[in-house]
């Protein structure tokens, strides 16, 4: 049986006038990858910070690996990974000082050197953590969420300002992570880091989840209409169709075998992800 790792029922958060979160329901399943998705202001860090325990509710149920995270137990923190903002505070520390540093705060860490390799920074491992670049230092702060070996990680956007190589060896980490079994949550503001990463997201729009699925599904994804695009008699030809392969095998027939620069495309994730956001009312 799958276990439940977050339930959250009817989840509510004010402050002052601002909703921030109104009434979210979720439920993520142990050993999934779920991005929470949204734009600036949505109520997604709202959110996880009460998944976290850093942020106190104002209604709703909420049970993370079994607790309530407004009461946090020191056993409970132990299996909860949480990817923090830069740690400035350690900026005259080595890469391998400060991750040795956290191993300590936890009962069964892993080794050291094995998670500074795992996010890719053994060259830097000697280095002051104030010596390293934006990205470097985003990858330490990896390095300190999973040093732990939490059954559960949050990820808060973790690779803004990683470039396209780093940002391809996180995601090559994170799919390791949830190979052994971790349970990841992550906000992104990149489409296509949820659409690699994760089984299902969810969109938040002004505290609300506006829609929930698979990346490939989301918003009737899959079922919407394609584009089938041709070059034929010099000129691009593009016709929008339920039934691309039977356009195809129609289009094959009239011009003799192959179609000339064909292309078939759905709506992409950040086109469905366009038009539910531009659905909610302000
Ligand atoms: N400490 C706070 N005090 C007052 N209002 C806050 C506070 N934190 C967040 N808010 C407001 O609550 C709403 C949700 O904010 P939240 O930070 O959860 O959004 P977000 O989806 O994480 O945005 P972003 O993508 O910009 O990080 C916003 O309107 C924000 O201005």
């Amino acid at each position: 049986m799958t276990q439940t790792a977050v339930k959250v029922r009817g989840l509510t958060k004010r402050y002052r006038e601002v909703r921030a979160v109104d009434g979210i329901d979720l439920t993520i399943a142990e050993g999934e990858v779920f991005a929470i998705l949204g734009p600036n202001g949505a109520g997604k860090s709202t959110t996880v910070e009460i998944l976290e325990g850093y942020r106190r509710r104002d209604a709703g149920e909420v049970s993370v690996l079994g607790v309530d995270p407004a009461h946090p137990t020191r056993q409970w923190r132990d299996r909860i990974g949480i990817v923090l903002q830069t740690a400035n505070d350690t900026a005259e520390l080595t890469v391998r000082e400060t991750v040795r540093h956290f191993a300590g705060y936890y009962p069964t860490a892993g080794d050291p050197d094995e998670v500074i390799a795992r996010v890719g920074l053994t060259e830097q491992a000697g280095k002051r953590i104030r010596q390293l670049s934006g990205g470097q230092r985003r990858r330490v702060d990896v390095a300190l969420g999973i040093v732990g070996r939490p059954r559960l990680l949050f990820l808060d956007e973790p690779t803004t300002g990683f470039d396209p190589e780093a940002r391809r060896r996180f995601w090559e980490l994170i799919e390791d992570l949830a190979r052994d079994g971790t349970t990841i949550v992550l906000t992104t503001h990149y489409l296509d880091e949820a659409e690699a990463l994760a089984n299902r997201v969810a969109v938040i729009a002004q505290g609300r989840i506006v829609a929930e699925g698979r990346p490939a599904t989301l918003g009737g994804r899959a079922s919407a209409k394609a584009t089938v695009s041709w070059l034929e008699g010099g000129e691009r030809r593009r016709v929008e169709t339920g039934a691309p392969t039977e356009t195809i095998v129609e289009l094959s027939g009239r011009l003799g075998g192959e179609i000339p620069e064909l292309t078939v495309t759905r709506p992409s994730l950040e086109d469905v992800y366009m038009n539910l956001i531009a659905e909610v009312p302000r």
